[in-house]
């Protein structure tokens, strides 16, 4: 718990999560379980790997994007069955609704696993059995968006894109939008224009992480060329006034995760999250967790560290609140519902405060 006065306000706060890899809530803990199970082996000449409690400290000391990959690629090989995906799901689904999380749109990376020999199929139905779950017992509301990897060649993603199952999942609603993960550096937006033409052809909702080691001109590129409704990350456009004018002006929602910039070394400190530059050229943003297991928290932490650092008002964390409302990818109606509930939280907030 932080030491807020406010901690109150930010656990009750309706929350809605946009940016969090489901493979990257996997805990050394569940990690090692479903090797054993599955009898994957784990690198034996990469110490880390000896227990969780090692393979935890070396999620302290990441030095960059890729080197966090790396542990993270390996980590999701002990992913086999469907009950695997479930499972993991299922525990992230439990920590969000306990860190106030009402809806969640959550990234999955098929290509890291249809490369292993594990079917799409696999992955759909344990993830799809977890938000079953989430829906009936933590009335949680949730969305799957499914990211290609943009260090394999645009070809690969855009073969996964067209397989038959995939584009099943996009028919059928099961998948609501698509992403561009993994490093980022060498691999600009631009190169992905046809895979994002496509899907904005067949309706489908789309964001793409830009900004986050890359240059703001990486942002600026997947608006122009990918056609991005979202910006994963994007804590570079404080980079450059005139295109944080520019995705101010559009609407255009950053999801930012601070614990993440910091352990991946994109800023020294949440202090250096430009949270009130945002604030102050009225760019919409949500704050969100990325990859919980390994950057050591989940999303009421990532609020707390924001608080303690950036100090906000209660009015700016309703405007927060408001704008991961109106920017998520559910129905109409249930953003009026999580709007409801905000209100109903700030009214008991303001009333207690009167006491
Ligand atoms: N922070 C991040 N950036 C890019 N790709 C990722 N995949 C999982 N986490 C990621
Ligand atoms: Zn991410």
């Amino acid at each position: 718990m932080c030491k807020s006065p406010i901690h109150a306000l930010l656990l009750a706060l309706p929350k809605c999560e946009h940016h969090i890899h489901l493979e990257g809530a996997l805990t050394p803990s569940l990690l090692f379980e479903l090797a054993a199970r599955n009898n994957t082996t784990l690198p034996v000449d990469d110490l880390a790997f000896t227990s969780p409690e090692s393979l935890r400290s070396r999620y302290e000391h990441f030095t960059s994007l890729d080197d966090f990959l790396h542990y993270y690629y390996i980590g999701m090989s002990v992913l086999i069955l469907p009950s695997d995906f479930e499972a993991l799901a299922w525990s992230y689904f439990q920590r969000a609704a306990a860190n106030g999380v009402h809806h969640a749109e959550v990234f999955f990376d098929p290509q890291a696993h249809t490369s292993r020999g594990v079917a799409y199929s696999t992955i759909l139905s344990g993830f799809n059995a977890a938000r079953h779950r989430a829906h009936e017992e933590l009335r949680m509301s949730t969305e799957l968006i499914c990211c290609f990897l943009r260090h394999l060649p645009p070809p690969d993603c855009l073969a996964t894109f067209n397989q038959a199952e995939v584009q099943q999942s996009f028919e059928n609603g099961a998948v609501t939008g698509i992403g561009l993960d993994s490093s980022e550096l060498d691999f600009p937006p631009q190169l992905f224009g046809e895979l994002y033409r496509k899907a904005g052809e067949q309706g489908l909702r789309r964001t793409a992480h830009a900004g986050e080691e890359g240059p703001a001109a990486y942002i600026a590129n997947a608006i122009d060329t990918l056609g991005v409704e979202r910006i994963d990350h994007g804590i570079k456009l404080a980079e450059d006034a005139e295109l944080m004018q520019r995705v101010a002006e559009s609407g255009i929602m950053l999801t930012i995760c601070p614990f993440s910039n910091v352990l991946l070394r994109c800023v020294k400190s949440v202090a250096e999250v430009p949270i009130r530059k945002f604030l102050n050229a009225g760019v919409r943003f949500s704050i969100n967790s990325d990859d919980p297991a390994y950057f050591g928290g989940y999303v009421l932490e990532n609020y707390c560290a924001v608080q303690e650092a950036h100090n906000l008002g209660e009015e700016e964390w309703e405007n927060i609140c408001q704008a991961g409302i109106e920017g998520s990818w559910c129905t109409q109606e249930r953003k009026e519902e999580l709007l409801q509930i905000l209100r109903r939280v700030i009214h008991d907030w303001k009333s207690r405060s009167l006491i």
